[in-house]
C-alpha cells in the first residue's frame, strides 16, 4: 500500500443533520479518515448509539468541543453548528494550521456589520474573518482552492445563485428585478426540535415565512452584487413545504433583451456551467424536480421565457442536506486539497 495516508479530518455538530450528512459523504471519501466527532448535549454518548443504522461504519464517542485537542488530531475540521458558535472557535483552529469548513453563516459575510444586523450575534474575530472564502465552488473555484478558512453558502442560496449567477455575470436581465420564490423541505430547520417543523404542524400545509426579512437576503444580495458589479437588492420569500429534504428555487427576472427565447438561454447556461459537474442544465421544456436531487450533490436547472411579461423563470432543484449543505463542504474541501471536485460525493439519488 506504500506511504498513503488518510487526511485526519474531525467534525464539529457530528449529531445534527448536516453532521451526520458529512460523516456518511467523508466515510465514503478516499482521501479523508474521521478521527474526531464533537458536540455537546450528545458528548460521551456514542455515534452509533445516536444513528444505530450507521454504528457498522462509524461507532466511537462524540467528545466535548476543546480547539486544542481537535487541533492536534485533525488537519480539516467541518464545523456544522448553530450561527454564532464557529466563530468562537475557528480563530484557535486556523490559527494553528487547521484547515476550516464552516457550514453556519458566521464565514459567509465580507462585512460582519451586515452579519450582526441579520444575525444580531457580535463578533470580535475580523481578524479571522477576513480571511474567509464564500464556499460557492460554481464562482469561486479558485479562491476556494487557495483557502484556509470556507464560509459555506446557506440552502437557499445555493439555489437561488447557481439560478440566477449566468443572468447577472451577462447583464441578462434588470437585477432589481429578481424575484426568489423557494421552497423548503423540513430538514432545512435543523434537528434541534423547533415546533413549525413537526409533523403536525408542517404536513398539509405550505406556508411562507421570513417574507421581507430572511437572513438569506443579504446572502444572496451579497453574492449577486458581485456579478453584476453594482450593488443588487433582491426579493427572496421561503416557504416550507412538507416534504423532507430538498428545495425547489424558482426565479423571476426581466430580460434586458425582450428577444432571447427559451433555447437561447440553455445555450448561454449550458456553456456558463460547461466545467461544473454538479450543475446540470436541463433540456428545452424540461422543469426540475426536488426528488432528481435529492441524495446527489447535483443542481439541476430549467429555463423559461414568457414572451408576454419578457420575464425569465429559472427552476434550480436541490438536496438541501448535499448540495445545499455537507456535499458543498465536501465539494470546498476537494478543491481545498487540490482533489477530483467530485470525489466522495453522489450523484446518483435515491430515487428513480
Ligand atoms: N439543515 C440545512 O438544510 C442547512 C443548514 N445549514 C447550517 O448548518 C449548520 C448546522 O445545521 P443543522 O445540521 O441543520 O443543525 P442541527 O440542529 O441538525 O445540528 C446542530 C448541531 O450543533 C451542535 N451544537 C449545538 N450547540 C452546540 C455547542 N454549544 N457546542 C457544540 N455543539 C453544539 C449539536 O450538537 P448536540 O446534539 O451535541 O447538542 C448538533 O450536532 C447551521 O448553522 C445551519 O444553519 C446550512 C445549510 C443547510
Ligand atoms: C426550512 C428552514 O427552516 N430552513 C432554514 C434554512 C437553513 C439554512 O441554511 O440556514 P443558515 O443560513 O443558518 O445556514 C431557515 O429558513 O432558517
Amino acid at each position: 500500500m506504500g506511504n498513503f495516508r488518510r487526511v485526519p479530518v474531525g467534525i464539529v455538530g457530528a449529531s445534527g443533520y448536516g453532521g451526520v450528512q458529512l460523516v456518511r459523504l467523508l466515510m465514503e471519501h478516499p482521501e479523508v479518515e474521521i478521527v474526531y466527532l464533537g458536540g455537546d448535549t450528545s458528548a460521551g454518548k456514542s455515534f452509533g448509539d445516536l444513528y444505530p443504522h450507521l454504528a457498522h461504519v462509524v461507532n466511537f464517542p462524540i467528545e466535548p468541543v476543546e480547539p486544542e485537542v481537535i487541533a492536534h488530531r485533525c488537519e480539516v475540521v467541518f464545523l456544522s453548528l448553530p450561527n454564532g458558535l464557529a466563530c468562537q472557535i475557528a480563530p484557535q483552529l486556523c490559527a494553528k494550521g487547521c484547515k476550516v469548513l464552516d457550514l453556519s453563516a458566521d464565514y459567509r459575510f465580507r462585512d460582519l456589520t451586515t452579519y450582526t444586523r441579520w444575525y444580531g450575534i457580535d463578533r470580535s474575530d475580523g481578524f479571522t474573518a477576513v480571511k474567509a472564502v464564500y464556499g460557492l465552488p460554481e464562482l469561486y473555484r479558485d479562491r476556494i482552492a487557495e483557502a484556509q478558512l470556507v464560509g459555506c453558502p446557506g440552502c437557499y442560496p445555493t439555489a437561488s445563485l447557481l439560478a440566477l449567477s449566468p443572468l447577472l455575470k451577462q447583464g441578462l436581465v434588470i437585477p432589481a428585478s429578481a424575484i426568489i420564490d423557494a421552497k423548503s423541505g423540513t430538514s432545512g430547520g435543523g434537528r434541534q426540535g423547533k415546533v413549525n417543523l413537526l409533523l403536525a404542524e408542517a404536513d398539509n400545509s405550505l406556508a411562507a415565512y421570513g417574507v421581507v426579512t430572511h437572513r438569506h437576503t443579504p446572502e444572496i444580495e451579497q453574492i449577486c452584487t458581485d456579478l453584476a458589479g453594482h450593488e443588487v437588492t433582491v426579493q427572496f420569500t421561503p416557504h416550507l413545504i412538507p416534504m423532507v429534504r430538498g428545495i425547489l428555487s424558482t426565479v423571476y427576472a426581466t430580460l434586458r433583451d425582450p428577444g432571447l427565447v427559451r433555447d437561447d438561454l440553455i445555450t448561454i447556461y449550458t456553456a456558463f456551467y460547461r466545467n461544473d459537474p454538479w450543475v446540470r442544465v436541463c433540456e428545452s421544456g424540461i422543469y426540475p424536480q426536488t426528488k432528481w436531487a435529492c441524495g446527489t450533490n447535483l443542481c439541476y436547472i430549467g429555463l423559461e421565457v414568457d414572451p408576454r411579461t419578457g420575464r425569465v423563470i429559472v427552476m434550480s432543484a436541490i438536496d438541501n442536506l448535499i448540495k445545499g449543505q455537507a456535499g458543498q463542504a465536501v465539494q470546498c474541501l476537494n478543491l481545498m486539497m487540490g482533489w477530483d471536485e467530485t470525489l466522495g460525493l453522489p450523484k446518483l439519488g435515491f430515487y428513480p
